[in-house]
């Protein structure tokens, strides 16, 4: 039957609730009947408007029997879980070209533990090439009917990622489930850091349903941004003109091959490379909130995630050591940056989720500046660290997310402020995220549910600018504070603007 154990998806009918009570008090039309061996066993298998059913035909016992009794249990699968069909022949070596019809594959979706996808088959074996065909062309025409599903995809493939496996992982666990479900793909492999950004500010993708990122964070951040910054072209939207930015014209997929991949974890629920993909196959897509970053009222960049003090000074340094191994660097700047630390004297303003003015008025206002309506809040003080996120960002550091209690697509980001304390007690903090415990649970840290904030970094504690700071790493302190915005350095001399807008990416359906 399945390969593979049977998941939730396929189940014994009468033991499912219905989803939807509507619906299933609405007897569904069966679209075809008939006859298949499944799993060895004779099958009663019926085709409806939603769904594949199929009884076992038991044998007639010589006590006879009602119709029902010689009927097993129901089961079910969804249609929508259906991503390719495909006529099953025996080839026979001695004689090529002429096969034996064995019946009818269907490629499935199966859900399995902790969020994750596989890809498994069921086959429906009947010999009669008259009773397939006509079964096959139904498929394909239910097949036919998932419009949202992509057709053509544009692949960025950034063969550096993580420990440059991402090209294996993309031709191996990738590309067959691509072709089976029939998609066609267009695969640039990235040359250099901002070739994605170039390449999708001027190459043709009329034709494509998506672009799919197979990469890390970085990458799949520079895809977004990409795909934002075409848009606003496109639609000849003043780039500085935050209020009236557009979302991307096209949705972005992920394939987590990175070394944290938060993003892809945080779309999926899980870094798992088959689950990305059988979500992009089936075409769910949902919105994903997207910061934008923005200084002296220009448009920086846009960003998921941001941290300033630790978190950017931190990613800072690792960046004056990229010719250590990924991993190495990372802790050898934590660890450098935990030496050197130090709090940053800031002024945080930040409008609380809920509180703005109408969002349609303040557009139509094309307000550059939000603060009307007196509801900003402004904090001063010296902070080890601010974070910004607008979706949860796990990871294997953070298990429950640097976010934890963040949507994809609730109009909010949170805002993490930790107040200038010892290093041991900074240190205990840090080491609650790789816990299941509450990391915001100490007098130092605070919370907020924001919209929008402006950090406004004074100089530092000790008096030092930036320049003072980065020592020979000439980008970070030629250019200002750093911050970490999706693990990408971003360098600000001034008051940095931070607000939500919309994208769309594929991922979790919106359920
Ligand atoms: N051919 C290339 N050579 C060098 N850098 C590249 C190349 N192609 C893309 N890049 C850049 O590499 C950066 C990091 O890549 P990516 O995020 O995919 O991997 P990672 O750093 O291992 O993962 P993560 O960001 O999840 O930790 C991206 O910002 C991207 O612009």
């Amino acid at each position: 039957m399945f390969r593979g154990r049977r998941r939730s998806r396929v189940g014994a009918l009468e033991e499912a609730p219905p989803e939807n009570p509507k619906a299933a008090a609405e007897p569904e039309r069966v679209l075809l009947r008939g006859i298949f061996e499944i799993g060895r066993e004779s099958c009663d298998v019926a085709l409806g408007e939603r769904a594949l059913r199929w009884r076992r035909i038991q044998p007639e016992l010589p006590a006879g029997g009602t119709r029902r009794d010689l009927l097993g249990k129901e089961e079910s699968l969804e249609l929508e879980d259906i991503f390719s069909v495909k006529l099953k022949r025996r080839c026979w070596a001695k004689h090529p070209g002429r096969d034996t019809l064995l019946g009818i594959t269907l490629f499935i979706c199966l859900k399995e533990q902790r969020n994750k996808l596989k890809d498994s088959t069921l086959d429906l074996i009947n010999f009669s090439e008259d009773h397939c065909d006509i079964w096959f062309r139904q498929f394909k025409k239910i097949l036919e009917g998932f419009t949202s599903r992509p057709k053509a995809l544009k692949i960025l493939l950034n063969p550096q990622s993580h420990r440059k496996e991402s090209v294996q992982v993309y031709y191996e666990k990738v590309e067959p489930l691509l072709k089976l479900a029939g998609i066609e793909t267009d695969v640039t492999i990235t040359e250099y850091e901002g070739h994605a950004l170039s390449l999708l500010d001027e190459c043709e993708l009329r034709g494509f349903d998506g672009v799919v990122c197979v990469g890390g964070d970085g990458s799949a951040s520079e895809a977004a941004r990409a795909l934002l910054l075409r848009a606003q072209k496109n639609a000849g939207v003043e780039m500085d003109c935050i209020p009236t930015l557009v979302g991307a014209e096209l949705p972005l997929g992920l394939i987590p091959a990175g070394s944290t991949n938060a993003l892809a974890h945080s779309l999926f629920g899980t870094p798992h490379v088959v689950t990305a993909t059988m979500h992009i196959i089936l075409g769910h897509i949902r919105s994903v909130d997207v910061c934008t970053f923005s200084s002296a009222g220009k448009l920086l960049r846009f960003g998921f995630s941001a941290m300033f003090g630790f978190g950017g000074r931190t990613l800072a340094l690792a960046e004056k050591y990229r010719w250590m191994c990924p991993s190495q660097r990372r802790d050898f700047a934590v660890i450098k940056a935990l030496a050197k630390l130090k709090p940053e004297d800031c002024k945080i303003s930040f409008l609380l989720a809920g509180c703005s003015q109408n969002k349609q008025e303040r557009k139509s206002q094309r307000s550059p500046e939000s603060d009307c309506g007196g509801h900003w809040q402004t904090i001063q003080g010296q902070f080890l660290n601010i974070s910004i996120m607008a979706i949860p960002c796990p990871c294997s550091v953070a298990p429950r997310g640097f976010a934890p209690d963040t949507r994809l697509h609730n109009g909010s980001m949170a805002l993490r402020i930790v107040r200038n304390t010892t290093r041991s007690e900074f240190v205990k903090h840090l080491k609650r995220y790789s816990s299941v415990k509450n990391q915001f649970n100490f007098p130092f840290v605070e919370t907020y549910t924001i919209e929008e904030v402006k950090i406004h970094p004074k100089s530092n504690s000790n008096g030092c600018s930036p320049q003072e700071e980065g020592g020979n790493h000439t980008t970070a302190s030629e250019h200002g504070f750093p911050w970490n915005v999706d693990g990408d350095l971003m360098e600000a001399a001034s008051e940095v603007h931070i607000r939500l807008t919309i994208s769309k990416m594929d991922g979790l359906p919106s359920s």
